[in-house]
């Protein structure tokens, strides 16, 4: 299978990259190569790859600092998914592309079905969500694949930010009172190889839209707190973490209280694996330190 990957240098990117093989062949431009916030380029980048499915790891994802830049986040988030979906249709090769829970206001009470209404709270989410609308618009055969709190070893992301400040300080404030699912890089890459192979495959899968974590759920205090439970023998300090509000908490962008997302029709679709985030967690932790430790 060929796959032109944009993203690639992102840390679900870099998860796909490291899986490609001889029977997986990966082409992915770097912002160099095509930079996705300039006009033009895209579609004839696209026209010009001998690829059978593209994937979407693209994205503007700096959540507090979009309600500044909406402009940009907007081109990223949702012109350039809505570019890349026309041109796959125009070549006849499905997509696979990705977005956030922060589409949903985190009202519900339960996890978000994906056809639940969407209402983000937040220019980020929003830029998101017209992403979804701009894919689906374009006619394509695409997969939209909604998935939260994304982290892994490689670039910045909250188990990066908890290392970063527990090894400065001796208290780390965390709110408690958001829910949602961590879900590693390395888990979403796979599935998103999975579902690409599918649609390569099987040209009778129509694609939707459907969602992806880890399983299982906690809090943001919670992520915190096992990251220091499980990596803490291997740490020189370990600070204490202190649950807080989100109103104790003041950020730019709101975020959604509860974004947990049911996944059973992805699994039932697809040939995904969902490991626990605990187990996926404590996997990263020893990537992330083993790498830490050769270095
Ligand atoms: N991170 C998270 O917690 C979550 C992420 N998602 C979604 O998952 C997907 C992957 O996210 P993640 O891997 O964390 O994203 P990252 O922020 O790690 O990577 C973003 C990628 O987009 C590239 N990019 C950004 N702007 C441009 C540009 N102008 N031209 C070319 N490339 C550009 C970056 O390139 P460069 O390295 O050059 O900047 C990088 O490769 C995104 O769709 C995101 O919205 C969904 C839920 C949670
Ligand atoms: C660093 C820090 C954050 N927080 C809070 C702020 C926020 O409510 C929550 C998460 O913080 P972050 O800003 O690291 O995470 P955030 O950027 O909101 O993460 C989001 O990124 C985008 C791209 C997505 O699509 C989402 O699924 C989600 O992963 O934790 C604390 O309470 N204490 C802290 O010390």
């Amino acid at each position: 299978m060929n796959i032109l990957l944009l993203g690639g240098t992102g840390q679900l990117g870099r998860e796909c990259l490291l899986r490609a093989g001889p029977d997986l062949r990966i082409v992915a431009p770097t912002r160099q190569e095509l930079d996705l916030a300039a006009p033009g380029g895209i579609e004839a980048f696209v026209a010009a790859q001998d690829a059978d499915v593209i994937v979407n790891a693209a994205a503007y994802t700096a959540v507090d600092k979009a309600e500044a830049e909406r402009d940009l986040a907007h081109v990223l988030n949702a012109e350039v998914p809505g570019r890349l979906a026309a041109a796959a249709a125009a070549k006849g090769i499905p997509l696979v592309h990705v977005s956030t829970d922060y589409v949903f206001d985190g009202r519900k009470g339960a996890p978000y079905r994906p056809d639940d209404p969407v209402a983000p709270l937040g220019a980020y989410g929003a830029s998101k969500e017209a992403g979804e609308r701009a894919v689906r618009a374009a006619g394509a055969r695409a997969v939209i694949l909604r998935t939260a709190w994304v982290y892994g070893p490689f670039g910045g992301n909250f188990l990066a930010t908890m290392l970063r400040v527990g090894a400065e300080r001796d208290v780390l404030k965390v709110v408690d009172d958001q829910r949602g699912t961590p879900t590693t890089a390395a888990d979403l890459a796979a599935a998103c190889l999975a579902i690409a192979a599918r649609l390569v495959d099987e040209p009778s899968e129509p694609g939707g839209t459907f969602h992806f974590t880890n399983a299982g759920e906690t809090t943001w205090c919670g992520f915190a707190r096992a990251i220091f439970e499980i990596a803490g023998p291997r740490l020189p300090k370990v600070p204490q973490v202190l649950a807080i509000t989100t109103a104790e908490y003041p950020t730019p962008a709101k975020r959604p209280a509860d974004s947990r997302l049911d996944c059973a029709a992805t699994l039932a679709r697809f040939p995904v694996i969902q490991p626990d985030w605990r187990a996926a967690l404590a996997a990263t932790l020893d990537r992330l330190l083993q790498r830490t430790n050769d270095a």
